[in-house]
């Protein structure tokens, strides 16, 4: 049984086709990142799969039943923005509406207000929150029923630094435990210490990767001395390579470490580190999203 399965779904707000044909599915426990561009449909997808707004067209199946089947509310759950908090009622009237509506003991509320450290502000109306207050809240709210699938949209938001360890640490810990999450954010460092999983949406579709990230042989070469001739040779010579800022990365795939270190001797490339690399989500952003990158290099800086 699939945890979640999107099968060929659409969705238009008018003319505007904003998810073309969305396929998607998690079939085990674990992080899943949804990465893309802004306004590349990530919130309407979620919203699609909460049931919150209806597809155009498409199937969606949560822990193994149709996402309309209310009796999915028990197993899931979705964090959204913060304009969901009632300013006037406190943090604990929110912790203990979903207690009551989850069905849920008493002492859930202690293990989370516990879990999320959110002694010092809790009994106060959330009108009076931080941004970051609201959104430890949120998340607090959104693991009371230890959901087997959690839809987070961009959780990290305002978050301290202390908060944000203490959120990976609790993400990790659900997914050993056999929970799926399923989160978007734009800070490509923090998915990096979460999962290797992710998803790239673009203008609502779902991009496929080519690369099999498991299974990368890539060193980074910081390069010395005056290189750049040098280069053009060692270019030619057959490694899939690129340069930026003096340093040469080089995608072995099934060549061997002793061959390139030979390549580099050859050619005279001088360095002073050679360092094997997993391939990090902005690398893989770039990749999967050169147009946008390219639209940066072209701003002038000097209207600045
Ligand atoms: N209710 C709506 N009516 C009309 N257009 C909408 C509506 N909701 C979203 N859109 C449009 O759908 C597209 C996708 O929006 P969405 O919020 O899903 O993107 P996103 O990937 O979550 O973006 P961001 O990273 O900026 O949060 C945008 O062009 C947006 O303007």
């Amino acid at each position: 049984m699939s945890i979640l399965k999107v099968e060929d779904l659409w969705k238009n707000f008018g003319k505007k086709e904003v998810l073309k044909g969305i396929n998607l599915e998690i079939e085990s426990p674990g992080i899943y990142a949804l990465i893309g561009p802004n306004g590349a449909g990530k919130t309407t997808l979620f919203n699609i799969i909460s049931n919150l707004l209806k597809p155009s067209k498409g199937k969606i199946e949560v822990v193994g039943k149709k996402n309309t089947d209310t009796s999915i509310f028990y197993e899931v759950s979705f964090l959204k923005d913060n304009r969901v908090l009632y300013s006037y009622l406190s943090g604990m009237d929110h912790l203990n509406f979903i207690r009551r509506v989850q069905k849920l003991p008493k002492e859930r509320i202690d293990e989370v207000i516990n879990l999320m450290s959110l002694e010092s502000f809790i009994n106060k109306p959330t009108g009076s929150y931080s941004l970051g207050m609201k959104q430890q809240l949120l998340i607090a709210m959104a693991i009371m029923n230890k959901p087997k699938l959690m839809i987070l949209d961009e959780p990290l938001n305002g978050l301290d630094p202390t908060a944000v360890i203490k959120v990976r640490l609790l993400l990790k810990e659900m997914a050993k435990n056999g929970s799926s999450i399923l989160i978007s954010s734009h800070t490509l460092s923090q998915i990096d210490l979460l999962t290797n999983n992710i998803f790239f949406l673009k203008d609502g579709v779902l991009l496929e990767e080519k690369l099999d990230i498991d299974n990368q042989n890539i060193y980074k070469v910081k390069l010395e001395g005056d290189y750049e001739e040098k280069l053009n040779r060692f270019k030619e010579s057959g490694f899939d390579s690129k340069i930026s800022d003096g340093v040469l990365t080089v995608n072995l795939k099934d060549q061997k470490l002793e061959k390139l270190i030979a390549s580099l001797q050859e050619m005279g490339l001088d360095y002073s580190e050679l360092t094997k690399i997993k391939l990090g989500s902005e690398e893989r952003y770039i990749r999967m999203f050169p147009e946008e990158v390219e639209k940066v290099k072209k701003i002038n800086l000097k209207q600045v």
